[in-house]
């Protein structure tokens, strides 16, 4: 699995979904990023209006990456494994029903799986796991990394 060579990384927000407050997307990227700088020695810092690492963007259909995405469920969202450029992006599908709560799906934890990709996780086998390929809710409040998920991030970042 390809990793970051550095340990400090900044990320990017590029745009913003409609159907959530921008400081309710802002907090959920925050959390998102927080479940992995809290179990390795990563740390990300937030740039506007210039490169970054790790750039999130909501996205319609064909977004010129050759992954078009579905409209509503099947695919939520893709992420690029570690590199330069494109390498380590997050493209969230605009087509979904993203909330901060139970409804639709919500963005942190479809964020947090995105983002274990852009730090070089692939998919789990085991069901418990965050990056367990298929989607479940948790109450972002009640949740914690799954043991799957820690082994597998401190297994390439230490
Ligand atoms: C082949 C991949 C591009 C599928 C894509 C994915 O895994 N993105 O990371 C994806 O959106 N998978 C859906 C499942 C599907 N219908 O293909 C998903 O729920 N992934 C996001 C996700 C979010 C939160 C937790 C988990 N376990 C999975
Ligand atoms: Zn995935």
């Amino acid at each position: 699995n390809p990793k970051w060579k550095r340990n400090h990384l900044t990320y990017r927000i590029l745009n913003y979904t409609p159907k959530m407050r921008r400081a309710d997307v802002d907090e959920a990227v925050r959390k998102a990023l927080h479940v992995w700088s809290n179990v390795t020695p990563l740390t990300f810092q937030r740039v506007e209006n210039k490169e970054a690492d790790i750039v999130i963007s909501f996205a319609y259909r064909d977004h010129r990456d050759n992954s078009p995405f579905d409209g509503p469920n099947g695919q939520l969202a893709h992420a690029f494994q570690p590199g330069e450029g494109i390498g380590g992006d997050v493209h969230m599908d605009e087509e979904e029903e993203w909330t901060r709560d139970g409804r639709g799906y919500n963005l942190f934890i479809v964020l947090a799986h995105e983002l274990g990709h852009s730090l070089g996780l692939s998919h789990s086998n085991d069901p418990g796991a965050l990056m367990y390929p298929t989607y479940s809710y948790t109450d972002p409040n009640e949740f914690h990394l799954p043991q799957d998920d820690i082994n597998g991030i401190q297994a390439i970042y230490g």
